[in-house]
């Protein structure tokens, strides 16, 4: 591995002739936090599914820790150590966030047993560390159905670092919350961050501004532009394909 967590070369992705990816070459460092920014339709959630294998590449390739993809399923490349936060969380609700977090680690319970030799206080001492983490500690042993709904984001964020993943694929993880839970969850990917390879999907930009270090923007299926996002806002091309429309 070239300390490269990540690569795309030439990627295109057709849907029946339509381009929703167009040689789309993309890299990202291991430990590094980016944020993919672009309009509707730029191909971010494609981009997402590429990486996770949902979708095949029509042309091109994908490098996950310098290994071609190709070919591996979904479930296998998620073994390699990528795991995927969607838009609205997946955990359940008729548990605790004590017990969903509990499940998370013991479905990887093989793994890090043979790693860590996992003793059931070793896991409490886990489960704990991880609801620490995501602020929720006080919540613990309430039914996760009556978390707000950015508790849920919180705690679903935990059950994906429980399963240690490589690298985190976080797909607009703010929308819909409010101002405080936006800044909670910023503050958490930011906390993450310095552990984890993190790659954020984004609408929001007062979100980006609060976490975003380096910033790629896509647009019609290819990078447009990349850089701090004082630069990225300040490009004349993301004004006027993305900013302009939002802001
Ligand atoms: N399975 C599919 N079949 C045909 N077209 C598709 C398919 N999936 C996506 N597309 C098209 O590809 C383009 C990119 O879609 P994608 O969902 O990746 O964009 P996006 O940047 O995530 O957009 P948004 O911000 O609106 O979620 C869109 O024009 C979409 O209609």
């Amino acid at each position: 591995m070239n300390g490269k967590i990540l690569e795309t070369e030439n990627v295109t992705v057709s849907f029946d002739g339509f381009k929703a990816l167009r040689n789309l070459n993309f890299n990202m460092d291991a430990g590094e936090l980016r944020v993919v920014i672009g309009p509707n339709g730029a191909g971010k959630t494609t981009f997402l599914d590429v990486i996770t294998g949902k979708v095949q590449p029509t042309e091109g390739r994908v490098l996950f820790k310098g290994r071609n993809t190709k070919r591996l399923s979904e479930h296998q490349i998620a073994r390699l150590g990528i795991g995927r936060k969607f838009q609205t969380p997946r955990i359940y609700l008729n548990l605790t966030p004590w017990e969903n977090l509990e499940i998370t680690c013991n479905r990887n319970k093989n793994v890090l047993a043979t790693l860590f030799g996992n003793s059931p206080s070793e896991e409490r001492r886990t489960v704990a560390g991880l609801l620490e983490t995501i602020g929720l500690s006080a919540k613990a042993d309430i039914k996760a159905g009556l978390l707000s709904h950015g508790e849920k984001q919180r705690l679903e964020i935990g059950m994906l670092v429980a399963q240690s993943p490589d690298l985190l694929l976080v797909d607009e993880p703010v929308a819909g919350l409010t101002d405080e839970e936006t800044y909670n969850i910023g503050e958490l990917l930011l906390a993450l961050a310095q552990s984890h390879s993190i790659l954020v999907i984004e609408h929001d930009m007062e979100f980006v501004r609060q976490i975003a270090r380096k910033v790629t923007v896509l647009h019609e299926g290819s990078v447009l532009c990349e850089g701090t996002i004082e630069e990225v806002q300040n490009d004349p091309r993301v004004i006027e394909v993305y900013l302009g429309s939002h802001e």
